[in-house]
């Protein structure tokens, strides 16, 4: 079931072009790479896809509803975003920056409810971050941290996950944890869309791609269909 689509989606800054024509869907329970170039409009699209920007033309629908028309609270209860982990964008101990995804819910309450208080905790139980509670977060490793952020997604409730570039930083075994760890997110029904600038990887871990080239949708389709070694050379412009 379709949970979250652009329909010929254009966004500008300046009077450039930045995101042409753009359409997609995304359905429970499917894993998506977004791939290309730098300056494609990865970015772009997650952060029209999370609101933070507003398309000039076209529709984004979220369960089959104008993103435009909805209420904050609903928004943050289906869609969280995962920011790069490698950023030091919380000085807190990481109990409380998973308590943070709760804030749609909390900031409705001067203080969290134990309802909130167990929704953290088991999404730091789901993702076995529940020892590092107590830590400070600034001082966790850069998987240790992605595991934290992907917690406080989940302690948000929201069944769609929104990651940028989510193994930068990251060594080789604290890639595959998070990729298998997203896998079986999305075996559980959860909807993940994810830009990463790794296609071998990509075609490995995902179900689908959607390649990028200068703010238009160049091919999407099953992953390992998609990122063939020709269309590699010629999203990245080299040859093959
Ligand atoms: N705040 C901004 N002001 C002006 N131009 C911007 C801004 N943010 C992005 N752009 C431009 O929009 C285009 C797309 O940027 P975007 O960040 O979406 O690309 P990207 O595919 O995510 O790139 P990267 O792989 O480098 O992160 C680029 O040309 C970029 O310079």
């Amino acid at each position: 079931m379709t949970v979250l689509s652009m329909d010929r989606v254009g966004f500008s800054r300046d009077g450039q072009p930045i995101v042409q024509d753009v359409s997609f869907a995304v359905g429970e329970g499917e894993m998506i790479a977004l791939l290309g170039p730098n300056g494609a409009g990865k970015t772009t699209i997650l952060r029209l896809l999370l609101r933070l920007l507003r398309p000039d033309k076209g529709k984004i629908l979220l369960d089959g509803r104008s993103l435009a028309g909805l209420r904050r609270r609903d928004l943050a209860s289906r869609i969280a975003y995962v920011p790069q982990g490698h950023a030091v964008i919380f000085p807190y101990k990481v109990r409380d920056v998973v308590a943070l995804g709760r804030l749609a819910d909390t900031m409705f309450s001067p203080v969290a409810s134990a309802a909130d208080r167990a929704a953290a905790d088991a999404a730091m139980g789901h993702l076995a971050v529940g020892h590092l509670a107590d830590r400070s977060y600034a001082a966790l490793s850069g998987g240790e941290r992605q595991g934290v952020l992907i917690a406080r997604a989940l302690a948000q409730g929201a069944r769609i996950l929104v990651l940028d570039e989510p193994e930068t930083g990251l060594d080789y075994g604290q890639q595959r944890r998070l990729f298998d760890l997203l896998r079986h997110l999305a075996a559980e029904g959860y909807a993940i869309v994810a830009t990463t600038h790794d296609p071998l990887r990509a075609a490995r871990t995902f179900a689908r791609a959607i390649l990028l080239r200068q703010g238009r949708i160049m091919d999407d389709g099953p992953a390992v269909t998609v990122l063939s070694e020709q269309s590699i050379a010629t999203l990245y412009d080299f040859d093959a």
